[in-house]
Formats: C-alpha cells, sequence, structure tokens
C-alpha cells in the first residue's frame, strides 16, 4: 500500500480570515434557501408551493449577486456565468440544471457533461486566444466543377497550450480531462495530443468534513515526475468542493522537487470555499468553473450540487467492484472510445507504460 493522505487540519491556515467571514455569509444565506427547500418538501396546496418557490428563486438570487461580488476581488477565480455576456448564461444554466437533476439518465449525464467541457474549453482558451488566429484550409466532398477547398479562421491557441500535461484525478476526471485534451488537440496547428499524467485520489467517504482524509493512492496512479515539471498542469475535474484533492496532489508533487509553472483548475461545479482555498493554497493556480455554488453539507458535499460526479460518469467504484483504469476507459462505450482515440491511446501508454 502505497498511500499518501492528507487530513482535514493540514487544510487549516490556507483560508484568511476574511474568507472565513465570507464563506460563512454565504453558508448562512444557504440557510435560507434550505428553510424554502423545506417549504416545497412540506407544502400541502399548491398555493403554499407556488409561495415557497418564489421565495427560493429570490434567495438564489441574492446568493447569486454575493458571489459575484466575492468574485469580483479575485484575479485567480473565474466563474463563466459571471464573466461572459448575459446572452451565454442561459444554455449554461441549462447544462447545470441537467447535471443535478437526479432524472437526468447516465447517457445524458454524460452528453451534458461534454458540452459543459466544450464551454469551458472556449472560455479558458479559445476565446481567450482572441484576437489571435490562424486559418485552416479544409477539403470537403464537394469535386464538381472541382474539388472544393473552404476556409476558416479559428482561434490560435498553440502558445497557450504547447506547454501543458493533462493531469486526471481518477476517477470523476477522467473524461472530462478526455474532452479538454481532445478540443486542445483539435484547435492545435500540429494534431498536438496531452501528454497524460493520471492521479488516484479520493476523499474518504465515511468520513465528515471536519475529519476527512484525501487519499492520494500511488500504486493506482501513472505518472513520471520528471515530466511535470515547470509544465503548465491542468485538473479538469467536475467538482471543487473543499480543494483538499487538489490540494493534496499538488502538495505530494511540490514534496518531490516539482515546480509546476502553473495550474489551471476546471470545474463544473466549484463551491465557493474550495475556490479560495484552491487560489489560496497554491501560487500560481487559477480556478475556472462553469458554475460555483455557495456551501457545502456535513459531509462535504457541494450544496444545492448535484451528487457524486464520480459515481454518476461512471458508476459505483466499490472495493469489491474497484474497477481498474482500462476496464473504465471500455466501461465509456465504443462510440466515445473512437470518438477519443488519441487521449485513449496516450492514456494507456501511460498506464501500461509502452
Ligand atoms: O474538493 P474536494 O473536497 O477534494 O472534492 C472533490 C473531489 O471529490 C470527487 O472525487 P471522489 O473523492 O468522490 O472520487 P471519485 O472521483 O472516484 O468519485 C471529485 O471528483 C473531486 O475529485
Ligand atoms: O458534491 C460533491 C463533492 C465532491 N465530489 C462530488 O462528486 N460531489
Amino acid at each position: 500500500m502505497n498511500k499518501i493522505v492528507l487530513h482535514a487540519t493540514d487544510l487549516d491556515g490556507y483560508l484568511r480570515d476574511s474568507d472565513k467571514e465570507k464563506i460563512a455569509r454565504a453558508d448562512s444565506m444557504y440557510e435560507t434557501s434550505l428553510a424554502c427547500c423545506k417549504a416545497i418538501e412540506t407544502a400541502s396546496t399548491p398555493a403554499e408551493k407556488e409561495k415557497a418557490e418564489a421565495a427560493l428563486v429570490e434567495s438564489a438570487a441574492q446568493i447569486g449577486k454575493f458571489l459575484k461580488h466575492v468574485c469580483s476581488e479575485e484575479p485567480n477565480i473565474h466563474v463563466y456565468s459571471f464573466e461572459t455576456p448575459r446572452e451565454q448564461h442561459g444554455g449554461a444554466s441549462r447544462i447545470i440544471a441537467k447535471l443535478r437533476d437526479p432524472r437526468t439518465s447516465h447517457e445524458e449525464f454524460l452528453y451534458f457533461i461534454q458540452r459543459a467541457y466544450e464551454l469551458m474549453f472556449a472560455h479558458v482558451y479559445s476565446d481567450a486566444a482572441l484576437p489571435r488566429k490562424r486559418s485552416i484550409i479544409t477539403k470537403t466532398p464537394v469535386t464538381f466543377p472541382i474539388r472544393n477547398y473552404a476556409v476558416h479562421r479559428i482561434p490560435d491557441v498553440d502558445e497557450m497550450i504547447k506547454n501543458t500535461v493533462m493531469c486526471v484525478m481518477l476517477r470523476g476526471a477522467l473524461l472530462p480531462s478526455i474532452i479538454i485534451s481532445k478540443e486542445i488537440q483539435e484547435y492545435s496547428s500540429d494534431d498536438h495530443v496531452t501528454p497524460f499524467a493520471l492521479f488516484r485520489i479520493k476523499r474518504d467517504d465515511s468520513k465528515s468534513e471536519k475529519n476527512m482524509d484525501y487519499i492520494l493512492d500511488l500504486d493506482r496512479s501513472f505518472f513520471n515526475l520528471e515530466k511535470l515539471d515547470g509544465k503548465d498542469l491542468i485538473f479538469a475535474d467536475p467538482m471543487n468542493a473543499t480543494g483538499g484533492s487538489l490540494v493534496t496532489i499538488v502538495t505530494y508533487l511540490k514534496k518531490q522537487g516539482i515546480h509546476p509553472k502553473s495550474i489551471t483548475f476546471i470545474n463544473v461545479i466549484s463551491a465557493l470555499k474550495g475556490s479560495l482555498r484552491i487560489v489560496r493554497a497554491i501560487e500560481d493556480a487559477s480556478v475556472h468553473t462553469l458554475w460555483m455554488d455557495p456551501s457545502l453539507n456535513d459531509q462535504a458535499y457541494i450544496l444545492p450540487g448535484l451528487g457524486d460526479a464520480g459515481d454518476r460518469l461512471n458508476g459505483a467504484d466499490t472495493s469489491v467492484n474497484s474497477r481498474n483504469m482500462i476496464q473504465l476507459m471500455a466501461d465509456y462505450g465504443s462510440g466515445i472510445i473512437n470518438l477519443y482515440r488519441a487521449q485513449v491511446k496516450e492514456i494507456e501508454q501511460t498506464v501500461l507504460g509502452y
């Protein structure tokens, strides 16, 4: 057993007093939402339910305003819905709502995760590269009167991606990481496939936030330390709750003498606490999230959240049924595997060591 464990108490000291005040305020605002949720659940007439729903809508609006204000003072925290034009918010909101809904099927969940990460790639890379663009010339199937070629101008992301390594926090981050890597490949001028580093990191679900253990299982991780030094590390994990999992990996890397050039953490939902902790604990880290949620429950799950992202993406991973990496990828199905052929090959080589 070759495990690195970070305890909840190791995370003490990163947050500033002013951060703690903001988190406490968001928690207390979310108490109001929870009271509305209770009123919705217990309403005995349609009118009572309608009143409770209106109160929930108002509470969510207040929380949104507060979080936006907090993030406006944080240069390294980027929330898609706070930074993009209003016209784009509806689409992001729809995706998050579908991901939150327990009725969303497994296949639909994968589909909406894919859409979420396409938006996030645009926000973090292709939109950010503008106005730099390059021309691509594409052959079309139309050959009469002669073979046709079309010209398109696409954002030039080459400078931004050339030094990157895709770091995967297994299991929840596997598909998101593959998607971001694929987007990088599609936008690069040389069909660039990111190197991969795979970290098996797990929170101990039997613990609460206050006594949480974050366990990095080195026997089930696959990476070459030397290939991480001086690199721009991308971590694409759908959920950032306490920030503890990422801090565990980065602390371990630094103790091994690895100094990443930058760390880009790309989430679907990031809690306020996890966002602040990452940017305080890790130098040169930036958090980019499609959505920010205000609070955590005692088990360190995000509120309102979407439940266990790893389980919803990959199925339950009990100790009796602990699937290995190659099995996990096979389980995504042949359709997805074909789409992400280059990434799957790169991951297989990293895992199998050839
Ligand atoms: O910000 P934190 O408090 O560290 O929580 C976030 C982590 O929790 C989830 O993984 P989990 O431990 O559930 O493992 P899984 O990916 O196998 O589901 C998620 O995918 C993140 O990696
Ligand atoms: O709410 C949460 C928190 C951590 N990990 C998840 O998958 N969901």
